[in-house]
């Protein structure tokens, strides 16, 4: 059995849209075992158990791109990364899919293949490229359309609370409510904050982690997907935390350097949203990781 492991991701980071994100502790497993049927698939909602699902669609990218037959396959899905929440769900399955097949026929896609070929899935480089490599991710796509990318450390005493909402926004829904030009004004705007935010990040500066969460490409516009978005930046701002809507939405994200001011964040939100989840996370530093196992027993990682 193969046992993939993917983090969530945090796209955009505020003001990084579509080249910025984050891995987060926050995790799915995905399991791939030979099958005696073409295809099985459980752990995920009934709309998803057919061959239009994302994890089967990129393991069978992946397979061709191997030029290796596609096998009959079971595929189990544990996955605490919600769907359509801002948090990489999509992200999650092109990147196990594609992972299970290069394990399944001895890891013969390099991690390059395995950018390329996630970002063509996905679109856009922003959340697949930190679900692969972990940590901050700077990507983009050159004049060939192939991925580049950049990884940054973020600071150890920086604590990240996500606010994840009982509802889901659609990256698709949210992505129509954008305007379809920037002026040159906000694009000086936003180069220099996003810039300022990928160091800030790096060296914990608070202040201008603060400063340089102003976005002014896609948040305006989305905050009205999100009916609670108001309160729940009150909450976080109350306590010194910044707050930026995670990928395209439901969760936002808070930043803080103060525990007890994450704690609190923690409290206050669960008090306010009871039907919501709300949890603090670190920042991964891996990536997609990988288990092959037999018997019960780990051959390879
Ligand atoms: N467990 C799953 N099984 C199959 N497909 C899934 C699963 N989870 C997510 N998906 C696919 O991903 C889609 C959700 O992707 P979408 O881009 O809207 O949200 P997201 O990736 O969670 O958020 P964001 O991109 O903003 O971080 C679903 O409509 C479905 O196609
Ligand atoms: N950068 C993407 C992330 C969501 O997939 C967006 O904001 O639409």
């Amino acid at each position: 059995m193969i046992k993939i492991k993917v983090p969530a991701t945090s796209a955009n980071v505020g003001v990084g849209f579509d080249c910025l994100g984050l891995a987060v502790s926050y995790y799915s497993t995905v399991s791939f075992e030979e099958s005696s049927t073409h295809l099985e698939i459980t752990g995920c909602p009934e709309e998803f158990r057919n061959e239009n699902n994302l994890v089967y669609q990129a393991f069978v990218k992946g397979c061709n791109f191997l030029d290796k037959p596609v096998p009959n396959v079971k595929i189990t899905i544990n996955g605490d990364v919600p769907v359509a929440r801002g948090l990489g769900s999509s992200s999650v399955c092109v990147v196990a899919g594609l992972k299970a097949a290069s394990v399944w026929f001895d890891n013969q896609l390099s991690v390059d293949q395995l950018l390329v070929l996630a970002t063509e899935m996905e679109g856009h480089p922003d959340n697949v490229t930190p679900a692969i490599l972990g940590s901050l991710c700077v990507s983009f796509l050159d004049e060939r359309n192939q991925p580049q990318v950049i990884k940054y450390n973020v600071n150890e005493n920086l604590h990240f609370v996500a606010l994840i909402p009982d509802y889901q926004v659609s990256t698709h829904e949210a992505r129509k409510v954008l305007p379809k030009t920037l002026s040159y004004a906000d694009a000086i705007h936003q180069v220099s904050h996003c810039a300022a935010m990928t160091k800030a990040l790096e060296i914990g500066d608070i202040h201008m982690i603060h400063e340089a969460c102003d976005d002014r490409m896609h948040e305006p516009y989305r905050a009205k997907l999100i009916p609670d978005y108001s309160q729940a930046k009150n909450i976080c701002e109350q306590l010194g935390g910044t707050m930026y809507i995670s990928g395209s939405g439901s969760t936002m994200m808070a930043i803080t350097n103060d525990e007890a001011a994450a704690n609190e964040i923690v409290t206050n939100a669960k008090a306010a949203f009871p039907g919501w989840k709300i949890r603090k996370m670190a920042v991964d530093s891996n990536g997609v990781t990988s288990e092959v196992i037999e018997r019960g027993k780990v051959l390879h990682r």
